[in-house]
């Protein structure tokens, strides 16, 4: 479950920030300034949108779009649990082009850090400017920057290539024990990298460091850390704004918590937000800093706003831990965790797309209303009935049926057709569908259209839709339908004012349909053979209504029908 965000009952009274000031931090370098602001103006349409489609659409007007792209200043980690390698995997997984500048290569596995070998700074410059000049991006998130030296380079580069927001992630001290940054670099980070970042992250002893070893072991302390850190804020450059950067202390090493809480104090509105989610119980927790803050900036890039970014990404971590508490990587007590479990859902979901058995259109029931109330039966004993005798295929065609109802009779029909497994479409009613989870929907040419059905339902629904014509045939194959229905072939009074097609109208939409056909109208035991005696090879069975519903026996009528059919169709084969 997704953890909620919620505004703290502690939460100070705010010190409020003069329109002045506001101005100010909006007129800053376009580069830098990315504040928190939940809904924000500007935030616009677009944004909306892009938060929900995971892109910031960006087009350059000749069609070539524009990317969101993070680039991270950090180390790499021969385990590939954190820094550069837990980056990539995070803003890949998030929809973002992530390029990297290595500060420091790591010989490190899930028992610890064995060695560190520093890249030269005039290198890491050299790897900075290749990217800032030439690459397009818009967020700079920074990991393990070991020395003073690189922190000066990268603010350095940051100031001639400005980018539109900056990730401090304060990286010190790996959660095995072993130290990444040489101690002078606090002074570094605090005097020339916080001044110019939109958000920083520390871990409780990250935090505790930056403040001079305060001692951080409750929330309360946290609060008053993430207040601390925003005050040390902006010193040198934007000293005439002390209230931009964002802080967000990060409890993971909370330990006496029962929850994974995270206190995010929003520099410019002066609030606090308690991020709160499950802790959940692993050894794979390795990179988990660097992965949030990734996130954080991956979500940047695509639009968010800084509150939104960094809920997006305590819930991806929360969401990856989960799915690889129980991963075995190594045997040491760190391990790495999963980034691609959310793809690799969707994935699953695409692959094990039921497959549609168009020999399944054979004897398609379809079931009408007034005949069941004319001979006194329930829909759930028509519908099993008619699988008795051998129907292939269910469609409910419950018209003036009050939605609460037809749910209802749907889930009991649902049950009848799974435990015979035979599928179960629902005519026209989407919604219904859901509700009941059922197989599929057949829709007509001016119900949903079959796109927006597909949409609604997923890749693993079954999607007819009826078709008289070769162009509609063509496009339904075109929206991905499964098959269509063609019809009327013959007379019938169960649809009004329904032209009818006859044999030969059915014979040429089928030869131009590229997808199965079922035919429909006025079908039944004395003229189903007719149909499939035209031997056309995706035409593969009959839909029926009254031939069954309206009869004394569904099943008796199901059987000689069923017989029909199959005999002529292995005949025709
Ligand atoms: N066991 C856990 N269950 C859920 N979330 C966790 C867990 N451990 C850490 N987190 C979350 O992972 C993120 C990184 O936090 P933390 O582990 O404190 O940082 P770091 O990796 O820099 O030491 C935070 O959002 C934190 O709440
Ligand atoms: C190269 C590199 N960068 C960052 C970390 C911190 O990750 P963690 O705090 O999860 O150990 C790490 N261990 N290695
Ligand atoms: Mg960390």
């Amino acid at each position: 479950m997704a953890p909620a965000a919620f505004y703290s009952p502690s939460s100070p009274t705010r010190l409020g920030v003069s329109s002045e000031a506001r101005e100010l931090c909006s007129s800053r370098a376009p580069a830098t300034c990315w504040r928190l602001k939940p809904g924000s103006a500007g935030a616009g349409g677009l944004r909306a949108l892009a938060a929900a489609t995971g892109e910031m659409a960006q087009n350059d007007g000749l069609g070539r779009r524009k990317v969101p792209h993070v680039l991270t200043v950090a180390g790499s980690d021969s385990g590939a649990g954190a820094g550069i390698q837990a980056d990539l995997k995070a803003c890949g997984a998030l929809g973002a082009y992530c390029s990297t500048v290595i500060t420091a290569v790591t010989a490190q596995n899930t028992v610890g850090v064995q060695g560190v070998h520093p890249v030269p700074e005039d290198f890491v410059a050299e790897q900075l400017r290749s990217v800032l000049s030439d690459m397009g991006v818009d967020v700079v998130k920074t990991g393990m920057l070991p020395s003073d030296g690189v922190i000066k380079v990268l603010c350095g580069k940051l100031q001639e290539f400005p980018v539109r927001a900056i990730v401090v992630d304060p990286v010190m001290v790996s959660t095995s024990g072993d130290v990444l940054a040489a101690p002078s670099t606090i002074n570094g980070l605090r005097d020339q990298l916080f001044p110019m970042a939109d958000i920083v992250t520390p871990n409780l002893k990250e935090a505790s460091t930056i403040l001079g070893g305060l001692r951080l072991e409750t929330i309360a302390d946290m609060y008053s850390a993430a207040r601390s850190i925003h005050k040390l804020g902006p010193r040198s450059v934007f000293y005439f704004f002390p209230f931009c950067i964002n802080v967000l202390v990060k409890g993971g090493h909370l330990s006496d918590s029962s929850d994974a809480v995270d206190i995010l104090f929003d520099g410019i509105g002066e609030q606090f937000h308690e991020l709160r989610g499950p802790r959940v119980k692993t050894r794979n927790t390795h990179g988990t800093g660097c992965t949030l803050a990734s996130c954080i900036a991956a979500e940047l890039a695509k639009g968010s706003s800084m509150l939104q970014a960094v809920q997006a990404a305590k819930d991806f971590v929360e969401n990856a831990l989960f799915h690889s508490k129980d991963v075995l990587i190594g045997s040491g007590p760190q391990g790495p965790f999963d980034h691609f479990v959310k793809i690799k859902d969707h994935i699953r979901s695409v692959t094990e797309k039921q497959q549609f058995r168009s020999d399944d259109l054979l004897l398609y029931a379809i079931t009408d209303p007034r005949m069941n109330k004319r001979w006194g039966r329930s829909i759930t004993d028509a519908v099993k009935s008619a699988i008795e005798g051998g129907a292939t295929m269910i469609q409910l065609r419950e018209k003036d049926a009050e939605t609460r109802d037809f749910i209802e009779a749907a889930t009991a029909c649902m049950e009848i057709c799974r435990s015979y497994g035979v599928p179960l479409l629902i005519n026209d009613r989407v919604d219904v569908a859901l509700a009941c989870d059922a197989d599929g929907v057949h829709v007509g040419q001016s119900d949903m259209p079959v796109p927006v059905v597909r949409s609604v339902l997923g890749p693993g629904k079954i999607i007819g839709v009826s078709c008289k014509t070769p162009a509609q045939a063509e496009q339904a194959f075109i929206d991905g339908a499964d098959y269509i229905g063609c019809g009327g072939v013959f007379p019938t009074n169960t649809k009004a004012n329904n032209p009818v097609l006859g044999l030969e109208g059915l014979k040429t939409v089928c030869l131009a349909s590229k997808l199965p056909v079922v035919a429909i109208g006025g079908i039944g035991a004395g003229n189903a053979s007719s149909i499939m005696q035209l031997g056309i090879p995706n035409l593969k069975g009959v839909a029926v209504v009254s031939a069954l519903f309206d009869r004394e026996s569904i099943l008796n009528e199901a059987q000689s029908l069923k017989s029909q059919l199959t005999s002529v169709s292995s005949y025709a084969m």
